[in-house]
């Protein structure tokens, strides 16, 4: 089910005097069915049904107004040409995930086919599905690469239904054009058969050793070396990619996770490729935060802004 975006949500800082310094000033709401914005929108995924499914703790349903909440007083550094538009929410009714996921990734094709560039907000990682297939969809005869930042590979089977662990293994199973590097892996929590899925579907990844020890320029090789060879890429960061020390807010908290810096700059020069079309952040959970977690996907959501507008 489709909400439009509720402008009651941005509202905060008000210096005297002040118009236009703080982005609750300037993000306007919309109703995707009625007008697909230019510029930025922000569509979040009010979805933990895939987590749940996944035997993982609730709580990230909220996710998407948690992290709004703290992107209200984020310092404004672009132009008056720059559109922020929140377009609401696709809300999972009852467990009928699939049909949500569906419908988020039509939202997400119109969007990138009006030449929006979409900022999805979740939700558990099930938002990731329908994300590359609203990507997939867009662009079938182009090789399309995802680059997801998380410990976790999400190739699990799904013989009872779509999850939160499922959606690269779903993308490959569903779309031959579809293209997957995940950074950031722990060999600790990823079965051995998921090495296997990606050696024989001749995909690399980077580890979370290599992410935490190799130097930047070593690691931005890598990325532009799969970037070269895509058409489009579209990128995922799931928040447990991170420390729990600094994203205690999500399903899966991680005790050898990285850290903000450590990933920042990768994001910063993967969005000047020039070839990314969408964002989502996943697994924001505001049942286990204290606002730290809302406010680092928030931080990544102004780079992502920032960055598009002003490589
Ligand atoms: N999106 C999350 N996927 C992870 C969750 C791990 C956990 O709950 O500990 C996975 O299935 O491996
Ligand atoms: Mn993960």
């Amino acid at each position: 089910m489709y909400r439009p975006g509720n402008q009651s949500i941005w509202k905060g800082r008000q210096d005297p005097g002040s118009t236009r310094d703080v982005w609750h000033q300037v993000v306007q709401t919309a109703d995707l069915n009625a007008q697909i914005p230019d510029g930025f929108c922000f569509l979040g995924f009010c979805s933990d049904v895939g987590v749940k499914r996944n035997l993982g703790r609730a709580g990230a349903v909220d996710g998407p107004d948690a992290i709004r909440k703290a992107m209200v007083n984020l310092a404004i550094h672009f132009d008056e040409n720059t559109k922020l538009t929140d377009v609401g929410d696709v809300v999972v009714s009852g467990d009928q995930l699939e049909n949500a996921q569906k419908e988020l990734a039509r939202y997400t094709t119109s969007m990138i086919k009006n030449d929006t560039f979409s900022i999805l907000m979740g939700g558990g990682h099930e938002i990731s599905y329908a994300h590359g297939k609203g990507v997939l969809d867009t662009f079938p005869n182009e090789k399309v690469g995802m680059i997801n930042f998380d410990p976790h590979f999400d190739l699990r089977a799904y013989p009872q239904g779509a999850h939160s662990g499922s959606w690269a293994r779903q993308l490959f199973d569903e779309y031959e054009n579809f293209h997957y590097l995940p950074i950031g892996i722990n060999e600790a929590v990823n079965i051995a058969s998921m090495f296997e899925f990606m050696r024989k579907k001749n995909q690399s990844f980077i580890s979370m050793e290599e992410l935490l020890g190799e130097s930047e320029e070593d690691l931005l090789a890598r990325i532009d070396y799969f970037i070269d060879q895509m058409d489009k890429v579209c990128v995922t960061l799931d928040l447990d990619v991170f420390s729990a020390g600094v994203a205690p807010g999500v399903s899966a908290a991680n005790p050898y996770g990285a850290l903000p810096h450590h990933i920042k700059p990768l994001i910063k020069k993967i969005l000047q490729s020039g070839k990314v079309v969408s964002f989502d952040v996943a697994e924001m959970s505001p049942e286990y935060d204290d606002g730290r977690t809302a406010k680092l996907a928030a931080s990544f959501v102004y780079d992502v802004v920032n960055r598009k507008t002003n490589p």
